[in-house]
């Protein structure tokens, strides 16, 4: 595991310090965001790729052996880029196990689609850079399925009660505002901040997932 890794909770406590008692008005907030996004992408590439590799495997084994993806007939997961914490080992062990597996497909109005996955062949590069499924409605998730699934969400940051910083398209903002099953946020230890609430960069569009998956085990919130 080698070198010390810098803390993205560190720069928080810096920002939340700054002006304790203002109330931030929507602008401020999306202009910390900003500016937050731009800490942790820089962070998170200057973490050792081997590093990288074993906190990823310590957070799929807990993923893989949580009670949550135990429970769940089907998976909402993301298909991790470059730099995110890594899903492949998690969706193909959902595969093995027969769930469903189901990846987005960002359609206008900041909302995804759901589309049924049996391997990560044929799928298309969105304008994010995002592999997606390329739109079938034959593949689209059951919705019947939706109320019982998990869902892996992405983050640059997330925080120990839930909240998170995604890359500013406001997809899963969108998406955890209407999803009735399990939520599950994936994160290094270096991407988990004590508070982003404290750090002005919540608003009440943004919702916590109920459980984040660390290296070190899953905080339940
Ligand atoms: N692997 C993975 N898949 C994912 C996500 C993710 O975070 N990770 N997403 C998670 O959401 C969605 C796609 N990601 C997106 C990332 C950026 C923007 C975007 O619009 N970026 C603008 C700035 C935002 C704005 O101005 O509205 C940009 O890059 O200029 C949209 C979607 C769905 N699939
Ligand atoms: N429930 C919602 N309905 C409509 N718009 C929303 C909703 N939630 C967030 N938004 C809008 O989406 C935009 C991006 O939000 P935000 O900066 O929080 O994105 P993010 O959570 O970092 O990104 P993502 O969810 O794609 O990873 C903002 O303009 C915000 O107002």
């Amino acid at each position: 595991m080698g070198r010390k890794s810098p803390q993205v909770v560190e720069w928080f406590h810096f920002v939340s310090n700054a002006d304790e008692e203002h109330r931030l008005t929507q602008e401020e907030v999306a202009m910390r965001k900003r500016e937050a996004r731009e800490r942790c992408l820089a962070l998170r590439s200057s973490l050792d790729p081997a590093y990288r590799i074993a906190a990823d495997r310590d957070i799929s084994c807990h993923v893989l052996e949580s009670s949550s993806f135990a429970s769940s007939p089907a998976l909402l997961t993301y298909l991790s880029m470059p730099g995110e914490v890594d899903t492949r080992a998690i969706i193909a062990a959902a595969l093995e196990a027969a769930k469903v597996v189901a990846l987005p497909r960002c359609v206008p109005g900041r909302r995804m689609e759901w589309h049924v996955v049996t391997s990560l062949d044929g799928l298309v590069r969105s304008r994010f850079g995002v592999e997606e499924p390329d739109g079938d409605p034959a593949t689209l998730l059951d919705s019947s399925l939706m109320g019982q699934a998990l869902a892996l969400v992405p983050g640059l940051a997330f925080d120990r009660s839930g909240h998170r910083l995604g890359y500013g398209g406001g997809y899963y903002d969108v998406f955890l505002s209407s999803f009735e099953g399990a939520t599950l946020g994936l994160c290094r230890t270096e991407q988990l901040a004590d508070s982003l609430a404290s750090a002005g960069l919540v608003t009440r569009l943004d919702l916590p997932v109920e459980a984040v998956a660390t290296p070190a085990g899953i905080l339940r919130l």
